[in-house]
């Protein structure tokens, strides 16, 4: 079993201020023990208010590396495109001048992708510093969606860092079921593992997910069960 750590809040805005802080302190630490940093981002609602905040921060950014943690197959201009949101909101003020891994490739599919996306993952530093989680109400977290074509292999391979996914369209993938996403191996191989949640149905996800054992059916338990890596819960009403 992980270490978790259970950091609960009255409301977002204390929950955002603290989970700056504390990443903003990993990325210096990080700078000043090895002298670079490597911060691996989720896309999602939640997190934006820590890119945002993160963007003025006075971490030396030219030593950092921003690695997307998951990807929709969708032009990079597209308002679903989570690197055009973490160029938007991270990558912009004092951030601007970090490095960015990204996922999305110039190739009609993810899996045709698959193995250039893999070698360009294979060059980041790892352990990565920190990596940036959400999750959703079905039990996925980055792309590692129940179901999936592609789950067994994403969580379970030993080698892979990136797999290429094709979720079961639902009301929380919309029409983007097409997807990259860092494997469960390369998300354990992180030093900080932060999940971000928020509300209450979250909470009761979160609960459900920690009192069972099928990472099939909440791929979100395989993050939580894994013992190479402490992850932090955020969360806040
Ligand atoms: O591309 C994405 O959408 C994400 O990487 C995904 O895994 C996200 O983190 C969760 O769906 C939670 O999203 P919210 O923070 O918006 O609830």
């Amino acid at each position: 079993m992980t270490k978790l750590i259970e950091r609960f809040f009255d409301d977002q805005q204390t929950m955002q201020k603290s989970l700056l802080a504390n990443t903003e302190y990993q990325l210096e630490k990080a700078i000043q023990q090895r002298s670079e940093a490597t911060l691996m981002v989720s896309g999602g609602s939640t997190p934006k208010p820590l890119y945002q905040s993160l963007s003025n921060t006075n971490v030396a950014w030219n030593k950092v590396t921003v690695a997307m943690v998951d990807e929709r197959w969708v032009a990079e201009d597209s308002e679903a495109s989570n690197e055009r949101f973490i160029r938007l909101n991270l990558l912009r003020n004092r951030a601007r001048n970090s490095r960015l891994v990204k996922m999305k490739l110039p190739k009609e599919q993810a899996t045709l992708a698959e193995e250039v996306v893999n070698r360009q993952y294979q060059a980041i530093k790892a352990p990565y510093d920190v990596t940036i989680l959400g999750m959703g109400n079905d039990g996925h977290t980055a792309s590692l969606f129940p179901d999936a074509q592609g789950i067994e292999e994403a969580l379970t391979s030993k080698e892979r860092l990136c797999s290429a996914i094709n979720a079961k369209a639902s009301d929380v993938t919309g029409e983007f079921t097409e997807r990259m996403t860092l494997t469960l191996n390369a998300i354990s191989n992180s030093r900080l593992i932060k999940l971000l949640i928020t509300g209450q149905d979250k909470l009761n996800t979160y609960k459900k997910a920690i009192a069972g054992q099928d990472i099939f059916e909440m791929p979100i338990r395989a993050v939580l069960q894994q013992s190479q890596t402490p992850v932090i819960v955020y969360w806040a009403p």
